[in-house]
């Protein structure tokens, strides 16, 4: 008789990463049959202790069972064989494969025979239609929006029927509709007997989804919490080891200058028209469910997408046309929504992937002078509370969190006048989050402009003047300051106007 309790459990797990101590005397008790919550700041160790548990990572001390059965996996395959399943924090698709190939992609040949091909295209739309709707089975995964592909990553562990799933972050690129659909699903798993270990750096997410949440701090579980007794200050105050981290709703405040404007852009052929103008000081949120033509338009703002109408920045002296390649030197800065292959330099070490185009700034008689890069860096680096080893160290040995703030590092420092922000808050962590809000506050008020996309409702409420809400291509409300609330912004999403939006 096994005494052991059932579902899995982590005791004294630790790793090392060279000089880096990443996960310390890790411990967790997953059940079957819940949601468990791990949450921390950006780099306190959970991607670490899912890639142990994934077969990717080997720790360095500590004990692992499953059921009572130790966890000892080499590979991710070996991991797979115990019935742990993870999708992992980057959307990992082949573009040029079909969506079908892609959610069957690394799994036992013997697996997929004893299916067969009818079976794996039955069994793969009744999935994908539980947390995407009706996705083309034979269409290349590259076709599909980041959302979608998302839902393949999830779905490749779900025909698994895992008895322990791992969602790293696995929400942050799925749209509204999908993630709900996504926590339907969890829930039916969950019934089942399924432990899931969730990560997300969303609190509405982690409220709204969790049975247990345990925190870990500097690569040490410092709390498990139930759901009873869940408060995000609480959490916070774990998390970060202060309660320093309070929210602040921007105030109302009178804007300057038109600085930016787009006039007639149309995001497709059918849709109305839109004008839009930016005055300096001003912060603009723009929402929508995925694919409603926000990421177009803010993607038009920065010269990166083209089409019909036209975006000028208005300079003090006059007015001049924005190209895609003055952008820069108007004073347009642009972070884009994927990290991966649009801003990374995954080659780089993290001080270049910083520094890349405001290097002019560190050169002295035709000289580069790096100990000026490095000053410049590691004043962004306190700011955004950035954790790394050095900054010569490559950009891929940061957290994700870490990654996302050393892109937002690169923008700021070019100064702008004009920062165009889209879902820039994506797998930062709340404390974080929160400071750079601060600091957006601070920039606004000395005059930068931003246009944040986020497909975070709090975030937007907490941060904008004014949010512009997106359906079928066009501006279907706008929502100004004094009736933004989380319902009036919702109830856009979905079509329904109010008399509160203008
Ligand atoms: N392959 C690696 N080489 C060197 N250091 C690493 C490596 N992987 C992770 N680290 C370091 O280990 C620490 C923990 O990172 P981890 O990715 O586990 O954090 P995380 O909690 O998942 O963060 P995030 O919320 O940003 O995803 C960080 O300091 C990170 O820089």
């Amino acid at each position: 008789m096994n005494n052991q309790p059932s579902g899995l459990m982590l005791a004294g797990v630790s790793k090392r990463f060279g000089a880096t101590h990443a996960l310390i005397d890790g411990h967790l008790h997953l059940r079957p049959g819940e949601v468990h919550t791990l949450l921390g700041e950006n780099g306190s160790g959970k991607s670490t202790l899912v890639k142990i548990l994934g077969g990717v990572h080997r720790s360095d001390a500590g004990s692992i069972t499953l059921d009572g059965v130790p966890v000892n996996s080499r590979s991710p395959r070996a991991a797979m064989d115990l019935g742990i399943a993870v999708v992992f924090q980057e959307v990992l698709t082949a573009g040029n494969q079909s969506v079908l190939e892609n959610v069957w992609l690394g799994s036992h040949g013997m697996f997929r025979r004893r299916l067969g091909r009818a079976g794996q295209r039955s069994i793969t739309r009744d999935v994908l239609s539980r947390i995407a709707g009706e996705v083309p089975l034979d269409l290349p995964a590259g076709q599909l929006s980041l959302s979608e592909r998302q839902s393949i990553c999830i779905a490749r562990a779900l025909v698994r029927r895992p008895k322990v799933l791992i969602l790293d972050e696995s929400t942050a690129s799925l749209d509204v509709k999908s993630r709900d659909l996504l926590f339907v699903e969890l829930r039916r798993l969950k019934a089942e007997g399924t432990a899931i270990l969730f990560i997300s750096h969303r609190m509405d997410e982690v409220e709204e989804i969790s049975d247990r949440v345990t925190v870990l701090r500097s690569g040490r579980s410092v709390s498990t919490v139930d759901r009873s007794d869940l408060s995000i200050d609480r959490l916070i105050t774990d998390m970060t080891g202060n309660s320093g981290h309070d929210q602040t709703r921007r105030l109302p405040h009178d804007p300057g200058d038109i600085i930016l404007r787009g006039t007639a852009l149309r995001l497709s052929p059918a849709s109305a028209p839109i004008d839009f103008e930016l005055r300096a000081g001003e912060v603009v949120g723009l929402a929508g469910l995925e694919g409603h033509g926000q990421d177009q338009f803010i993607k038009r703002l920065a010269g990166v997408a083209a089409g019909p109408g036209s975006v000028d920045r208005i300079l003090p002296e006059g007015d001049k046309g924005l190209t895609e390649r003055n952008g820069d030197d108007l004073g347009v800065a642009y972070l884009p929504r994927e990290r991966r292959g649009e801003s990374l330099f995954e080659s780089m070490s993290i001080r270049e992937n910083f520094a890349l185009p405001t290097l002019a700034k560190d050169r002295r008689g035709g000289l580069l002078d790096t100990r000026n890069t490095a000053r410049r860096f590691e004043a962004f680096a306190q700011s955004l509370s950035l954790r790394f080893g050095a900054g010569q160290d490559a950009i891929s040995t940061l957290s994700g969190g870490n990654q996302q703030k050393v892109l937002l590092a690169r923008w700021l420092a070019t100064d702008p006048k004009v920062l165009l922000l889209n879902d820039p808050t994506r797998g930062v962590d709340i404390g974080t989050k929160r400071e750079i809000y601060a600091i957006l506050h601070r920039l606004s008020a000395e005059g930068m402009s931003v246009v944040i996309l986020s497909s975070e409702i709090d975030e937007l409420v907490e941060l904008v003047d004014r949010v512009l809400v997106f359906r079928d291509q066009a501006v279907f409300a706008q929502i100004d300051h004094s009736n933004l609330s989380t319902e009036s912004i919702v109830a856009a999403y979905f079509g329904q106007k109010s008399e509160v939006h203008t």
